[in-house]
């Protein structure tokens, strides 16, 4: 693809994902298959497209000091300076006077020559001079939110609830890669099995403390692999594995997935049950259910059930203590996945987290009365913000007196788990910093009567 297409796909995906606040990770596939971008494009316009929104607050920070009307500025103009100003500063693929070049002739050929000569004039100057010290901001919160790029409000409210150095690393992490990992189907293949064949076809891999299912990958590309294609393995997380595993589900069981799509956890809990037994799975979004489907139908398992539903009204579906097991897997405001989907810090609201605890608490309450006696319950959410996990875990409690957050949960953590940082006894809170893994919420609560 001619490099100058390449550069103008990028500017508009950028503009895309800022002014419709669309999800990066759909927009960016959606543009790969529309413009039939080749394998090598791909891996550069996903690294520049999610590094530039990555950073952003730090390289507006940057370009605040070579351009004084940036405000004045068509938004195009700004993707364009972030864009070089990411390649320049992060990135060492090309060098310095091929980005310069390749900016000022899109500069021409979208603008005009005032516009191009002043894009040359500044990413000159950083050539010459580089970018102005964050050190010259004097307010503490302030400078880590420019230097990590994250929004001051966010970076406040993790100080009041996680202090100043968890705080910092949380948005450090939040700039790195996650452990990529992967989970296999123990119908079909074990792990050590799965391993084995993925070392012989080169690629670096470890075992996952999380879940004996759990595979880290190293290095290698597992879209690639025939486990991968065959549907002998599932990518996954390893803090959503953790949820297959706490709900300890067995074969023959009946089982409710409140919010299920597109999927992964439920699979897991359908290969725990050794697919015999019963799951009914609801999602929001009639357009999803397929996807729980297909990822059911990729792993060869039929005991799942997928339907549409809003799950703040399953009372109206279910006679009561109709499950042995539930799991509420919450939507949330995602904070625990920024590294995986930036926007998500730009966008998210203070009053999004109000209203997304206001239906997660709907969602227990609605499913609370559905569960046998003695039953297993999962909360989860992958975020880190408390008021969607540990004060929603306190109102269901208030309201659910006949429910307990089982004490056992915490001993049925995985050794090395058990010690971890975010450990309360409301739960567990995983912080993307200390498994390098997504930061995610989950708690076993058993019904007592
Ligand atoms: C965190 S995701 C679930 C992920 C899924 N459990 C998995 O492991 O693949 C939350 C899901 O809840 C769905 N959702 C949102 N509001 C809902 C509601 N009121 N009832 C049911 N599902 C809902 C969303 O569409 C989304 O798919």
């Amino acid at each position: 693809m001619e490099k100058f297409i390449l550069r103008n796909t990028i500017i508009d995906l950028l503009l895309r994902i800022e002014q419709d606040s669309g999800y990066s990770h759909l927009l960016i596939d959606k543009e790969i298959k529309k413009q039939h971008i080749s394998p090598k494009d791909e891996g550069l316009l996903t690294e520049i497209v999610y590094g530039t929104i990555n950073r952003k607050i730090t390289l507006d920070y940057y370009i605040n000091h070579f351009v004084k009307a940036k405000k004045k500025m068509e938004p195009w103009v700004i993707m364009l300076l972030r864009m070089s100003f990411y390649q320049m500063i992060y990135l060492n693929k090309v060098p310095d006077h091929a980005i310069i070049h390749e900016a000022v002739e899109i500069a021409k050929r979208r603008g005009h020559k005032g516009i191009s000569s002043l894009v040359n004039g500044v990413l000159r100057n950083v050539q010459r001079n580089g970018v102005p010290s964050t050190s010259l901001i004097e307010d503490e919160v302030e400078r880590l939110a420019v230097e990590t790029s994250h929004p001051t409000w966010l970076v406040k409210r993790w100080i009041k609830h996680y202090g100043d150095e968890m705080t910092k690393q949380m948005c450090e992490a939040n700039l790195t890669q996650k452990a990529h990992s992967i989970r296999v189907q123990p119908l079909k293949i074990s792990r050590d099995e799965a391993m084995e064949q993925l070392i012989n076809e080169g690629y670096e891999v470890r075992p996952s403390i999380f879940s004996e299912q759990g595979i880290i990958i190293d290095k290698g590309n597992i879209l690639k692999s025939a486990l991968f294609k065959n549907g002998y393995v599932t990518i996954q997380d390893q803090s959503s594995m953790l949820v297959g595993e706490m709900l300890q589900p067995k074969p023959g069981m009946q089982v409710l997935d409140a919010c299920s799509a597109p999927g992964g956890k439920v699979t897991h809990i359908a290969e725990k049950m050794e697919n015999k037994g019963w799951i009914d799975a609801h999602d929001l979004h009639a357009k999803k259910i397929k996807l729980i489907d297909q990822k059911a139908s990729e792993l060869e398992l039929t005991i799942i059930d997928a339907k549409k539903a809003d799950a703040r009204h399953l009372q109206e579906l279910y006679e009561e203590n109709s499950f042995d097991r539930i799991l509420v897997d919450a939507p949330c405001s995602g904070l625990g996945v920024i590294r995986g989907k930036p926007d998500i810090k730009y966008n998210k609201k203070i009053s999004d987290i109000t209203n997304l605890a206001t239906i997660q608490l709907a969602i227990l309450n609605s499913v609370s009365p559905l569960l046998k006696k003695d039953g297993v319950l999962i909360y989860s959410t992958c975020t880190v913000d408390p008021e969607e996990n540990e004060e929603v875990v306190k109102k269901f409690l208030q309201q659910n007196t006949d429910y307990l957050v089982d004490k056992s949960f915490f001993n049925d953590l995985p050794q090395g788990i058990q010690d971890s940082p975010g450990v309360t006894e409301l739960g567990l809170q995983l912080f993307p910093q200390t498994f390098q893994t997504d930061g995610f919420f989950l708690t076993r609560f058993i019904r007592t009567t």
